[in-house]
């Protein structure tokens, strides 16, 4: 059965599919037909062009829109810088921020929740690697704020993709495109570039972000599986075109550009587009309605059939960032160790907890708004109590996970952490080691000993 609980209320209405090409309009007649750039597009409105590949992508990959608004995204003053010490989304511009790369794992503390600041000042960079200037790479953020942003406010990322996993709160999102409404559960992908407003109807919210600063977040092969299961391109949710007409306000545009914070002024609402078609839009999941598929023989599978996205790199089959999870689901393998095997990774691990108890780990230490990181070929799996029960238990057929979420982003890249992430926001478990794997006893028995 699916998870999900939500209903959409009113004022957002959304249009379904992953990758589809979709049209909208606000105002019936907005759209040009056939053109993309008539002479005079309808009812006045100015046609803009947003990309999200170079123009020449090959056609599967290529991802454009086309807006039809009340006045061109250009119409703005020139950007000056406007960062604040709030404002932690840079690796590189203090020397003490600098990436560390370290082999031990890791573990955090939940992320405490901040009242004071706004999604813009939330963003708090824990870990990544590559840099947006090359567009290659990921940033990994944790969020925690109490106030909406400004009323005239609007915030874009030139660096990459936000994948935001919202973990406690609801965001309510004004975006170019559309409206979308965000719960625990649910994620959301606002592209590169697209300008959006959050606020917070129901207080304070939390969470992680991976920003991808290359490509562009896919639904993974499926193989031998078939044609459907895992996250299925319906029940993605794409936001129909919604606008204000604001012309006389003035409005405040803040731009994330290599980690660092600018901002313009212009007189009038961004949130201006009357319709719009293309492939490039954001768009949100909700984590409840993944068809979750296992083992009904033997073994652990690998946990890449939990994939939701994936952000390829240039090499097949490596992704720069597969976004995992970790749902409710039965465990019916005979003659297995159930839960995660030892194991050290070529690929990175950093995991999160959005509610509820991750399976591989006892109660306690890997907490919901909690992280870990698992690094390249750094060793880990199940902490010794958990190896205790699983190599004992009767293997009758069990559900885990009841009510919880955790997720995974795996990445092919070492990721860094930063001073923040390390030292500044005070969460790293110092025994992380001495508690899940340093009591773990050799049971080996010659044969006949
Ligand atoms: O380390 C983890 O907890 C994540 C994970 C889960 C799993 O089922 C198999 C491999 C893996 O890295
Ligand atoms: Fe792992």
């Amino acid at each position: 059965m699916p998870t999900t609980t939500f209903e959409t209320p009113e004022k957002y209405e959304y249009q379904n599919g992953f990758d589809s090409y979709h049209e909208t309009e606000a105002v019936k007649g907005a759209l040009p037909i056939a053109a993309n750039s008539p002479q005079k597009p309808p009812y006045g409105l100015y046609a803009e062009k947003l990309s999200g590949t170079s123009f020449t992508a090959p056609r599967h990959e290529n991802k454009q829109s086309w807006l039809y608004r009340i006045l061109p995204a250009a119409a703005h003053e020139p950007f000056e810088p406007r960062e604040s010490s709030s404002f932690t989304t840079n690796s590189e511009n203090k020397p003490h921020d600098k990436f560390q790369q370290i082999p031990n794992q890791l573990r955090w503390d939940p992320f405490d929740l901040d009242e004071k600041v706004d999604w813009v000042n939330s963003l708090h960079l824990v870990a990544g690697a590559g840099d947006p200037t090359i567009k290659s790479g990921i940033g990994v953020f944790i969020f925690a704020a109490g106030r909406s942003m400004d009323e005239h406010e609007a915030f874009y990322s030139a660096d990459g993709d936000f994948l935001i996993v919202l973990q406690h709160g609801v965001l309510d999102i004004v975006t170019e495109f559309g409206n979308l409404l965000v719960r625990p559960n649910e994620i959301t992908v606002i592209p590169r570039g697209i300008r959006y407003r959050i606020s917070l109807p129901a207080g304070p919210v939390r969470g992680y972000v991976l920003e991808l600063y290359q490509g562009h977040f896919r639904l993974p092969e499926l193989g031998p599986i078939g044609s459907n299961c895992l996250a299925n391109a319906r029940d993605f949710q794409v936001p129909v075109a919604a606008f204000e007409e604001d012309t006389s306000t003035t409005w405040h545009i803040l731009a994330k550009f290599n980690g660092r914070l600018f901002s313009a002024k212009q007189d009038h609402s961004p949130f201006d587009v009357v319709a719009w078609h293309g492939l490039y839009y954001p768009y949100k999941y909700d984590l409840g309605r993944f068809n979750t598929i296992g083992s009904i023989s033997y073994d652990h599978p690998d946990p890449s059939i939990f994939t939701v996205l994936t952000a390829p790199s240039d090499h097949g089959g490596t992704a720069v960032a597969d976004f995992v999870i970790f749902p409710p689901r039965w465990l019916v393998q005979e003659d297995t160790f159930r839960p995660p095997w030892y194991h050290r990774n070529t690929m990175s691990e950093f995991m999160g907890l959005i509610h509820g108890q991750y399976d591989a780990k006892m109660a306690g230490g890997f907490q919901p708004a909690g992280a870990s990181l698992h690094n390249v070929m750094s060793a880990h799996g199940p902490d010794a109590a958990t190896f205790e029960k699983a190599s004992t238990v009767e293997l009758t057929p069990a559900r885990v996970g009841e009510g919880s979420m955790a997720f995974m982003f795996e990445s092919c890249l070492m990721v860094g952490v930063t001073d923040w992430g390390l030292q500044k926001c005070s969460k790293v478990q110092e025994d992380y080691n001495a508690e899940s794997w340093i009591p773990l006893r050799p049971r080996f028995k010659r044969p006949g000993n």
